[in-house]
Order: C-alpha cells, then sequence, then structure tokens
C-alpha cells in the first residue's frame, strides 16, 4: 500500500474521532445548559465569572449559591468557564447520591497533588483495601487510649496560657499547634513539643499555603489546573517547594517512629496497634513506602487541620454566647463528681456540651463541600446526570438553609436536644459526610473537641472582645475557616 494512502487513511481515523468527541461534547453541554439553573451568558466565561479569577471573597460565593439554591433547590446547574457542573443540597437529591454510591470526582487531584493517593483522595480497589486495613487503628479501645493525650496536650497550651498570663488569647496562633500534637502522639506515637516550638515549627504555616495554592487551582481552572501550565508559573514553583518542605516533615515524623521501633518500642506488644505501626507491620506487599507516606500526609493534615477549624468555631461561638458557656462549664463540675481531673467517663456523661459542638458543626462545617460524579447515567431529583458530571454537595448550604432549619443563622444548640434531634431531616446534617465515604476520624474528633473544650472552660472564662464584628468573614480556602485572627479574651475561673 502506498505511504499517502495509509498518512490518508490515519488523518481521516482522526479526523473522524475529534468530529466525534465534538458532537458528543456539543450535545452535552446542550443537555446540561436545559437543566435546572442560572443562564449561562457566554460559552468561554460561563456564569460564574463574578466567583472566580479577582474575586477571592468566600462570603460572596456562598450568598451567590445561596440565591441560585432559593430558585432551583432540587438541583442547580452551573458554568465555570464552558465546565457545567451541578450543586446538590436538597437531603433527598443528595441522599440519591450517597446511595449510588457517586465516586469521588477528578478534581481531587488537585489535593492529591499535595497529600497523594491516601485514603481521602484514593478511589475503588486501592481505597476499599486501605478503608479495610486502617479503620482498627479507630476501635473504640483505642480511642480510650488517647484521652490521656488529650489531656497532656491540652495541659501544655493552658498552662502556657497561664504563664503568659494574657487576657486574651488569638485562637489561630494556638488551636492548630494543639491539634497538630495530639494527633501526631496518637496516630504516630511521636512528640515534637510542638506546641512549645510553635514559633519555630513551619509545618502548620506550610498547611496554610498549600490549601490557599490548592483553592486557587480550583477557582482558576484555565491557568492552574494543568500540571504542565501551573508547575512552570511562579505558584507552581512555591507550591513544589512548600510541599516538598511539608513532606519532610512528615518523613521525619515516619523516620522518628521507625527508630523507636528499631530501639524495642515495638508497638507490637500493645494489643491494639496504632495507625502508623499497623501501616509499618501491614503484611501487604503492595504497601509501598510512597503510599505510606500519602497515608500519614493524608492522615495528619486532615487530623489536624479539620479539628482544629471546629474547635475554633465552637469555642468563638463559646465566647459570645457566654449563657450557653456558663452551662456547659457548669455540667462539666456537675458530672466531674469529686474527682479533680476531666476522664473519658465525664465525657460520656455529657448531654449539653455535644449539643454545642453539633450546633457549632452545623453553623460552621469546617467542610464546606465535597465533590462526586456518577459512574454511570444516574438520576437525581428527576434529572438524568451524566457519566462523570462534577456534582457537589453542599454541606454548608445544607446546614444553612432556612427551608430545613428554621432560623439558620441563629446558634440554637437546642435543635440537637433529645426531644428535637428525630425532627433533623436525614442527609440533611452531615458534617462528616455519610456512607462508606464518610470521615473515619469522626468519633475521635468529637471526643477530642469534647474533651479539649471542658478542660478549656473549666480553666478560664471565654469572652469576645468589645469591638469584635457580629459577623465573622470568612477566608478562602479549602476550610471554613475565618478570614481574620479571631482573638477571644480569656480569665482564670
Ligand atoms: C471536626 C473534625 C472533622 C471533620 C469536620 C471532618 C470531615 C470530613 C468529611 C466531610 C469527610 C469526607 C470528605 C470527602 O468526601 O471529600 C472526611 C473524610 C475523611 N476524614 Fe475527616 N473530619 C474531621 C476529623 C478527622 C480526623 C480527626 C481524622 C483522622 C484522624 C480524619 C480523617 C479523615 C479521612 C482519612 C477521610 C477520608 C475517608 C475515606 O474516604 O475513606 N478526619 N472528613
Amino acid at each position: 500500500m502506498p505511504w499517502t494512502t495509509i498518512v490518508y487513511t490515519i488523518l481521516i481515523i482522526l479526523l473522524s474521532y475529534i468530529i466525534y468527541k465534538l458532537a458528543k461534547s456539543t450535545r452535552n453541554y446542550i443537555y446540561l445548559r436545559s437543566l435546572p439553573g442560572p443562564p449561562i451568558p457566554s460559552l468561554l466565561r460561563g456564569n460564574s465569572f463574578p466567583l472566580q479569577e479577582s474575586n477571592n471573597d468566600l462570603n460572596q460565593t456562598l450568598e451567590f449559591r445561596k440565591k441560585w439554591i432559593s430558585k432551583y433547590p432540587k438541583l442547580c446547574r452551573f458554568a465555570i468557564g464552558p465546565m457545567i457542573q451541578v450543586l446538590c443540597s436538597d437531603p433527598e437529591s443528595v441522599k440519591a447520591i450517597f446511595n449510588e454510591n457517586f465516586p469521588k470526582h477528578s478534581t481531587y487531584k488537585l489535593i492529591q497533588d499535595w497529600i497523594g493517593d491516601g485514603l481521602l483522595t484514593s478511589k475503588g480497589d486501592k481505597w476499599f483495601r486501605h478503608r479495610k486495613l486502617l479503620t482498627p487503628a479507630f476501635h473504640y479501645q483505642i480511642l480510650d487510649g488517647f484521652f490521656a493525650v488529650y489531656s497532656e496536650c491540652v495541659d501544655v497550651m493552658l498552662d502556657l496560657w497561664a504563664i503568659q498570663s494574657a487576657d486574651h488569647v488569638v485562637l489561630q496562633e494556638w488551636i492548630p499547634y494543639l491539634t497538630l500534637d495530639i494527633i501526631l502522639q496518637c496516630i504516630c506515637s511521636v512528640k515534637t513539643d510542638c506546641q512549645i516550638k510553635r514559633e519555630q515549627l513551619q509545618y502548620v504555616q506550610d498547611v496554610a499555603s498549600l490549601t490557599r495554592i490548592t483553592i486557587l487551582r480550583f477557582r482558576q481552572p484555565v491557568k492552574y489546573y494543568y500540571d504542565f501550565i501551573f508547575n512552570r508559573s511562579q505558584l507552581g514553583r512555591e507550591f513544589i517547594e512548600v510541599r516538598q518542605r511539608a513532606r519532610q516533615f512528615t518523613y521525619e515524623i515516619i523516620l522518628a517512629r521507625k527508630r523507636q521501633l528499631e530501639n524495642g518500642d515495638s508497638g507490637q506488644n500493645s494489643k491494639y496497634r496504632d495507625f502508623l505501626d499497623i501501616l509499618l507491620h501491614a503484611s501487604d506487599p503492595t504497601l509501598t513506602d510512597e503510599e505510606i507516606r500519602d497515608e500519614v500526609d493524608t492522615f495528619v493534615f486532615e487530623g489536624h487541620d479539620t479539628t482544629a477549624t471546629a474547635l475554633t468555631w465552637t469555642l468563638y461561638l463559646l465566647a459570645k454566647h457566654t449563657n450557653y458557656q456558663d452551662m456547659c462549664r457548669q455540667e462539666v463540675f456537675k458530672f466531674l463528681d469529686g474527682n479533680s481531673s476531666i476522664t473519658k467517663s465525664t465525657i460520656t456523661s455529657l448531654i449539653f456540651l455535644p449539643m454545642c459542638i453539633k450546633e457549632s458543626l452545623r453553623l460552621y462545617p469546617p467542610v464546606i463541600n465535597i465533590s462526586r460524579c456518577p459512574a454511570k447515567p444516574s438520576t437525581v431529583a428527576g434529572h438524568k446526570l451524566p457519566a462523570g458530571l462534577l456534582t457537589t454537595i453542599g454541606i454548608y448550604q445544607m446546614h444553612n438553609h432556612s427551608d430545613i432549619w428554621d432560623n439558620p443563622s441563629e446558634f440554637n444548640p437546642y435543635r440537637f436536644s433529645e426531644d428535637n434531634i428525630d425532627k433533623i431531616v436525614p442527609f440533611s446534617y452531615i458534617p462528616f459526610s455519610a456512607c462508606s465515604r464518610n470521615c473515619i476520624g469522626q468519633i475521635m474528633a468529637l471526643h477530642e473537641l469534647n474533651y479539649v473544650i471542658a478542660r478549656i472552660i473549666t480553666r478560664f472564662n471565654l469572652a469576645l472582645p468589645k469591638d469584635s464584628p457580629e459577623e465573622i468573614e470568612f477566608q478562602m480556602n479549602i476550610l471554613l475557616k475565618p478570614k481574620l485572627p479571631l482573638r477571644i479574651d480569656i480569665s482564670p475561673i
């Protein structure tokens, strides 16, 4: 066959493929445009351009979404550039997504670029194997042992507050170091003195930079989504440098535990192994050093930053609502029952403080939304969604929706009282997500929040300074964080 015929045949096949792909995307685009949602005036810019590029205001983004949702409550289609996606904040639609087990969307790749392919970002068989392997690390008997760590770590922070005899603290300068100290001791059995040496410790700042850059990549996909463009940009170079430093920190944690094991602190003697010991002793021959590092990166980040965020908001709310703070304090003193120290059994007896924490997780859910996509064409709220469509579950939107909650912006712990809890609409309250990919650390997080807050409020009174703003602005971040330093006044009990 002459070579020109071969070239023409290849060109025709290639062209047919491109035409087929274009026709398919156009048909898909036209179909997606017909879903309920605000008008899309421009193919290239979509309809959410005020929320991208120049706009760095999360409050405004959330306000926009609120307006859309009030108009398109079951499911709302919108477009960032030519990329169409849907937002769901209706409990029935959310239930359908969870029940159909929609996998995670490919945008998790942006988080994966930092924490690797650990439990949060992996999929399919790998995720299943690792979830099964790591679930025993959160066995209730292991969790019970963590109370001694919470106690030791919170003592360090409160003693420093007392020594400094300060009349106020900035929560973000303390809380992330406390939760980092806790997670490193609980899941990796490694002590770092990170609260005492917080000025020298770069890791917490590095996590802040990595989350800031990751969110910029989400919001400016044309500029930063693809690695070959991003890695060559100034932001990309900054990301690589900071990631290298953050990974070095967790790598040293793994090394420190390995050294302890070599020195006879085997971890094998105890009845239950901690998270890192499970990984280091795993009989699974396919578990590589890189996979171990990815899991440690995932758990250290997930385990400290989410909990720090929840702790910060709850302390802020209790400082704002001193009547509820007093009620929590009295309850803790009541259950101390003559003992001088707060123990696990004190915590499990509490009723009102856990209600305040649940309400704080409703009002300010640390994880604002999660992304999924149908594995095959699926029906949600009566609409067919094509496979692969970015489908966002708006946790914040659902938790603050006036159709679901009476007066949603009010901090009202009684929503979670014994009398009211059954009235909560299923799938409308999901701070830890739900179903198979729910948060593996949720029980630990709730224990930690209850314990740490109980210790803080029985040692200090918390109040908001007189010049505190009525509304707190949010930071553009992966998690729902305050934009400015949150200062609270403290006075010893
Ligand atoms: C208040 C604190 C916390 C909140 C609000 C929270 C929230 C969540 C949410 C919403 C998800 C689902 C994410 C998604 O689907 O994209 C999740 C997953 C996860 N969380 Fe948490 N989390 C908290 C604390 C923790 C702690 C303490 C740990 C570890 C010790 C942890 C480890 C994880 C992991 C590994 C996953 C992925 C689970 C999987 O896909 O199998 N989290 N968390």
